[in-house]
């Protein structure tokens, strides 16, 4: 019985004998087309169809797939000479590999990059990830919803070419991917401050865990560091080549009364809640900001140390301070602090003698600048920040002319550590990525004032309701 279910051969009926195929004549399916294509004279219009495919492909120029260029009408410079001592071409061209600038038949678009943007739910990772998605990239992004928003990502939902992880860097993760852009950090002084270790802990343990990443898999790692590895600047205007002037220590008060002690989990709601919480002169966390500084100089430390040491290619850029629509509200930073107040009709909060100065950049220049680095052959790293500079009392000012002349000032003790001047010296990034910003403060303040507005006056009305 066993067998029989096993082996049914000896059940099958014998052919039978009046079954005969035709016999097999290989030679048949060769000779036929030939002679079909000679005796039908259709010879003539293969050779004619040969002849006009060549022609076209010759004559018509190619679609070239510069990134860049499909954002930027201006025509990216190229450079022949490769700065010795800070970049380093690539061991191998990578953008030959994945999307030559060679011919491409008119029609057939660019294969897209799979790219994992780390931070990508934050102000800045979501303006970056808009971008990447809009010119045909799958994007995975990984967050883990401290200070980013899943708002500021949800118009991609659906689309096939988007992934949204909840992760925490400090952990391993293993992604296929050919480009990572690692920007997961708390960046408003408040928030790094809140929880220094954490913040130094992302900073080191994050970045190891990108650039690991990179290394496995064969990736572009790109470092959003910041101005402030500059620290408190001895040189003015800063240039990459200036090493900083950073205090690498600090005592740390923290205001926050334990009772107060509460759970960050995701989103502007708990950050609201943190800073409702925060109140008065508590609402200023007095810690340092060598967490970030240094946290973020060690980040700089390990990419270059995996780039030399084990080949990952890699890009730095040095941000400098960034504004526009999706920054967190509150998030203690002047911008959306001075944007904040001055809709609320509240006094604008100018810290110290409002003497110190900052640049400004507007997001989508940053974006760009980002864009052009990462597909560039320059490790960097890079200035990229508007050149542009005010003092706190008039940014207050531009604040007034743009939503409420009638805001009041008010003055507030300053943070012990806040840098005196900041602006970025940007020929570097100018000469060899063609970058520099387009919006200026007057340009690019109202561009965030609707966004403010309705997140807001949205919030107020949830919160009655
Ligand atoms: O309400 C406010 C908030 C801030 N300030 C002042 O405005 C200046 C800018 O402060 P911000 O908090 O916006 O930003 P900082 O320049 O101090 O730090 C930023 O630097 C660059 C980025 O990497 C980070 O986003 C952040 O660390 C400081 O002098 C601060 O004292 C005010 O006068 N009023």
């Amino acid at each position: 019985m066993a067998s029989e279910l096993i082996y049914r051969g000896h059940e099958s009926q014998p052919l039978s004998d009046e079954y005969s195929p035709k016999p097999h004549k290989p030679w048949l399916s060769v000779t036929r087309p030939i002679r079909y294509l000679l005796l039908e004279q259709r010879l003539i219009f293969v050779l004619v169809g040969i002849a006009i495919a060549t022609i076209f492909f010759t004559v018509v120029p190619s679609s070239r797939t510069s990134y860049t260029r499909e954002y930027d009408p201006v025509p990216i410079p190229y450079f022949e000479h490769e700065s010795t001592q800070w970049s380093h071409r690539p061991k191998y061209d990578y953008r030959l590999a994945v999307h030559s600038g060679g011919k491409v038949p008119l029609g057939i678009k660019r294969k897209g990059l799979r790219i994992v943007v780390t931070g990508g739910a934050g102000f800045v990772g979501s303006h970056l990830v808009d971008r990447l998605i809009a010119r045909g990239d799958s994007v995975i992004v990984v967050d883990n919803f401290f200070t980013g928003r899943k708002e500021n990502v949800m118009h991609h939902f659906g689309n096939p070419r988007f992934d949204l992880i909840r992760h925490d860097v400090v952990e391993p993760l293993l992604l296929e991917v050919d480009q990572i852009y690692h920007l997961a950090c708390p960046a408003s002084p408040v928030h790094y401050k809140f929880n220094p270790v954490k913040t130094i802990k992302t900073n080191v343990v994050g970045t190891l865990n990108m650039l690991g990443l990179a290394k496995r898999v064969g990736a572009r790692f790109l470092l959003t560091s910041t101005s402030e590895v500059y620290g408190d600047p001895l040189q003015h205007p800063q240039k990459e080549t200036y090493w900083g002037n950073v205090n690498p220590i600090g005592g740390y008060h923290f205001f926050l009364p334990l009772s107060h002690l509460v759970v960050i989990v995701s989103g502007d709601r708990n950050l609201a809640t943190l800073h409702s919480l925060l109140s008065g002169s508590q609402r200023r966390i007095s810690g340092v900001r060598s967490c970030y500084d240094e946290g973020k100089r060690t980040a700089e430390t390990l990419t270059m140390d995996y780039h030399r040491g084990a080949g990952v290619e890699v890009r730095i850029a040095r941000i400098f301070n960034t504004y526009g629509p999706r920054m967190c509200l509150d998030d203690g930073r002047v911008v959306s602090n001075f944007v904040a107040q001055a809709l609320r009709k509240e006094p604008l909060t100018v810290y110290g003698d409002g003497k110190q100065t900052r640049s400004f950049q507007y997001v989508s220049d940053l974006v760009e600048g980002l864009i052009r680095l990462m597909e560039g052959e320059h490790v960097g790293p890079f200035n990229l920040g508007n050149p542009g500079e005010f003092t706190m009392l008039e940014l207050a000012k531009v604040v007034q002319e743009t939503i409420d002349p009638d805001a009041k000032i008010e003055y507030r003790p300053n943070t012990e550590d806040d840098p005196h001047k900041r602006k970025p010296d940007i020929s570097r990034a100018k000469e060899l990525l063609g970058w520099e910003p387009k919006v200026d403060l007057h340009k690019g303040l109202p561009l965030m004032v609707s966004d403010f507005r309705q997140r807001i006056f949205g919030d107020h009305k949830e919160a009655s309701s």
